[in-house]
């Protein structure tokens, strides 16, 4: 994927100026930089979520996003919260759930799973879409240091299994480290990432 930004606003306010994101197919890149520097705006320009920029933007066909928050739909069995937004079959869904340990849990709905299951249904989600690039904007944060070194797992042998490229949003360089993720330093002034 290339973004090509010329800038982005918030009404009045810049936030972003010109830079140049570029990722190359199953690539892992990592966004640093201090709170507010507009790493999540930056995520969600890439996942199409925010086309209020001025800028050229192409990305491949089959992106998949993971939140802090699982975002997942409550009135929908964990199985069905991964084969409904994907369109992967049961067997698929059912397969990646195992893998992300949640075998056994396929009829549960989200209320009845723990944050860290439901943080890992998510993840099993996003691969459920087969992306080219999966985006992620701090995904292990506000959990404890075991769930999260698990998730970080987790993470490293879906992406290694499907080739899928990794756009990270993160505050820690260690988490990018450990998925072998290029960090990227967003500062004040004008940037070149890529
Ligand atoms: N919808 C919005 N409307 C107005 N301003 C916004 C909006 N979203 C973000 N901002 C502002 O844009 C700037 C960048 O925010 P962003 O969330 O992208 O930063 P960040 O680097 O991801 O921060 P953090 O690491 O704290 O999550 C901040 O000053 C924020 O207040």
């Amino acid at each position: 994927m290339r973004l090509d930004l010329r800038s982005k606003s918030f009404g009045t306010r810049p936030v972003l100026g010109a830079l140049v994101l570029d990722v190359a197919a199953g690539e892992r890149v990592a966004l640093l930089g201090p709170s507010g520097i507009g790493k999540t705006t930056l995520a969600r320009i890439v996942a199409g979520l925010d086309r209020d920029f001025e800028g050229v933007l192409e990305v491949p066909e089959r992106l998949a996003m993971v939140f802090q928050e699982p975002t997942l739909l409550p009135w929908r069995t964990a199985l069905l919260n991964v084969t409904l937004p994907t369109g992967a079959d049961r067997e698929t869904a059912r397969r990646l759930m195992a893998e992300v340990g949640l075998a056994g849990r396929e009829e549960a709905y989200p209320r009845q799973l723990s944050l860290g299951q439901q943080r890992r249904l998510g993840l099993a989600r996003a691969f459920a879409a087969q992306p080219q690039i999966l985006l992620m904007d701090e995904p292990f944060a506000s959990l404890d240091a075991t769930t999260a070194a698990r998730m970080l797992d987790l993470t490293a042998r879906l992406l290694d299994d499907s080739g899928a490229g990794l756009i990270l949003v993160t505050h820690d360089p260690a988490e990018a480290a450990r998925l072998g993720a290029r960090p990227l330093m967003l500062s004040g002034s004008p940037a070149q990432l890529g």
